[in-house]
C-alpha cells in the first residue's frame, strides 16, 4: 500500500476507535491536582478527549478559575471545578478514571525519593477517599515516587477493603514518550512509527528501556549508542529538572503522556481490543510485587500483564540491576501505608 494510503488508513481506523469507543458509554475522568503543573495542561487535554463526558477538577487551591477556563472550550465534555476537602467527595463521584498528579515536584539536586516525605502523605489521603467514593474506578498515578505511591495506594485499598489489581497504575508513559522520542532522532526513523517498551520503574536505573525490541529495528546504532540512550532515557526527567532551574519538573510532556494513558484506559473501560500500554502494576513478571511493563487493558482495567519478550544482554543486566532500588522503594512505600 501507498504511505499516503496506509496513513488514510490508519487516520480512518482511528476514527473508528473513538466512535465505537464513543458510542460505548458516558465517562467519568477526575483530576486531582488539576491546577498544578502537570493538571492544567492535562485538563485541556482530557477536555478535548472525546471520551470523557464529564471532567472533575480537583485541587486545594485555584480550580475554580481551571475549571472556568476549561470549560468554554466547546467539546462534549462537561467541566466542574471542586476545591478543597469538603468538595473531594463529589469531585470523585461517579469517576471511571482518576489520575492524580498531585504533590511537588523536585527541583535540581533532588531525588525522586527526596520527595517522599510530602507526598507520600498526599497520595494517602486522596486513595482514602478514592476507596470511599469511586472504588471501582481505574486509578492512574502520577505522583512522585512512583515506585512508592503505587504500592502506598494499593495499601490504602486493601485497608479499605477496596483493593483490585486490575485498577491501579503507576503512570510510567513518559519514560515511553521520551525511549520514542530520542530512539528515533538517533536511528533516523519517523517518531510516529517507534515504539519501544519501557519496563521496571519510575526512577532513575528502574528506568529500562528495551530498545532491543524498539521498531521499526535499526542496525544503523552501536552498543554505544543504546547505551546512550539508555542513560538519556533515566536521566529524562532529571534533564527537565535542570533545564527548569528551580520552577519545577516535567509538566507539559507529562501532561501529554498523561492523556495518553488515560485515553488507553478509556478505551479498554469501552471495549476496544488490543490497548497496549507499559505501566507499573501489580505483577508477576519478576519476583518483585510491582513492576512495569506492557499490560493489555480491557473492560475491568488490567486484562493481561505481558512479560519482558527476549532481552539483549545489556537488558539483562540492567534488570538484574534495578531490583534492589525498586524493592526498597516498594518496601519503603508499603511501610509507609502501615505505619500511618
Ligand atoms: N509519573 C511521572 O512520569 C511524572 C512526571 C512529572 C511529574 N511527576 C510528579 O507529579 C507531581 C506533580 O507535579 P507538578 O509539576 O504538577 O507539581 P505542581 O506543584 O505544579 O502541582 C501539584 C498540584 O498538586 C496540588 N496538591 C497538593 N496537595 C494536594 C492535595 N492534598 N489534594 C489535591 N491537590 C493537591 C497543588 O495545589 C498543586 O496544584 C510531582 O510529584 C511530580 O514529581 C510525575
Ligand atoms: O523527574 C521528575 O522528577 C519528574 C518525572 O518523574 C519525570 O520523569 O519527568
Amino acid at each position: 500500500m501507498r504511505p499516503s494510503l496506509l496513513k488514510s488508513a490508519a487516520q480512518h481506523l482511528r476514527r473508528r476507535d473513538y466512535s465505537a469507543a464513543a458510542a460505548a458509554a458516558e465517562r467519568k475522568v477526575a483530576i486531582l491536582g488539576a491546577a498544578g503543573g502537570i493538571g492544567q495542561p492535562l485538563a485541556l487535554l482530557m477536555k478535548l478527549n472525546p471520551l470523557v463526558s464529564s471532567l472533575s477538577l480537583y485541587d486545594i487551591a485555584g480550580t475554580p478559575g481551571v475549571a472556568a477556563d476549561v470549560s468554554h472550550i466547546n467539546t462534549p465534555a462537561l467541566v466542574k471545578g471542586f476545591v478543597g476537602e469538603e468538595q473531594l467527595g463529589e469531585a470523585l463521584e461517579g469517576s471511571d478514571v482518576v489520575i492524580i498528579p498531585a504533590g511537588v515536584p523536585r527541583k535540581p539536586g533532588m531525588t525522586r525519593d527526596d520527595l517522599f516525605n510530602i507526598n507520600a502523605g498526599i497520595v494517602k489521603g486522596l486513595c482514602t477517599a478514592i476507596s470511599k467514593y469511586c472504588p471501582n474506578a481505574l486509578v492512574n498515578m502520577i505522583s512522585n515516587p512512583v515506585n512508592s505511591t503505587v504500592p502506598i495506594a494499593a495499601e490504602v485499598f486493601k485497608k479499605a477493603g477496596t483493593y483490585d489489581e486490575k485498577k491501579l497504575f503507576g503512570v510510567t508513559t513518559l519514560d515511553v514518550v521520551r525511549a520514542k522520542t530520542f530512539y528515533a532522532g538517533k536511528a533516523n526513523v519517523p517518531v510516529t512509527e517507534v515504539n519501544v517498551p519501557v519496563v521496571g520503574g519510575h526512577a532513575g536505573v528502574t528506568i529500562l528501556p528495551l530498545f532491543s525490541q524498539a521498531t521499526p529495528a535499526s542496525n544503523a546504532l552501536s552498543h554505544e549508542d543504546i547505551k546512550a540512550l539508555t542513560k538519556r532515557t533515566q536521566d529524562g526527567g532529571t534533564e527537565v529538572v535542570e533545564a527548569k532551574a528551580g520552577k519545577g519538573s516535567a509538566t507539559l510532556s507529562m501532561a501529554y503522556a498523561g492523556a495518553v494513558f488515560a485515553d488507553a484506559c478509556l478505551k479498554g473501560l469501552n471495549g476496544v481490543p488490543d490497548v497496549v500500554e507499559c505501566s507499573f502494576v501489580q505483577s508477576t513478571v519478576t519476583e518483585l510485587p510491582f513492576f512495569a511493563s506492557k499490560v493489555r487493558l480491557g473492560k475491568n482495567g488490567v486484562e493481561e500483564v505481558l512479560g519482558l519478550g527476549e532481552l539483549s544482554e545489556f537488558e539483562k543486566e540492567g534488570l538484574e540491576n534495578l531490583k534492589g532500588e525498586l524493592k526498597s522503594s516498594i518496601e519503603k512505600g508499603i511501610k509507609f501505608a502501615h505505619a500511618n
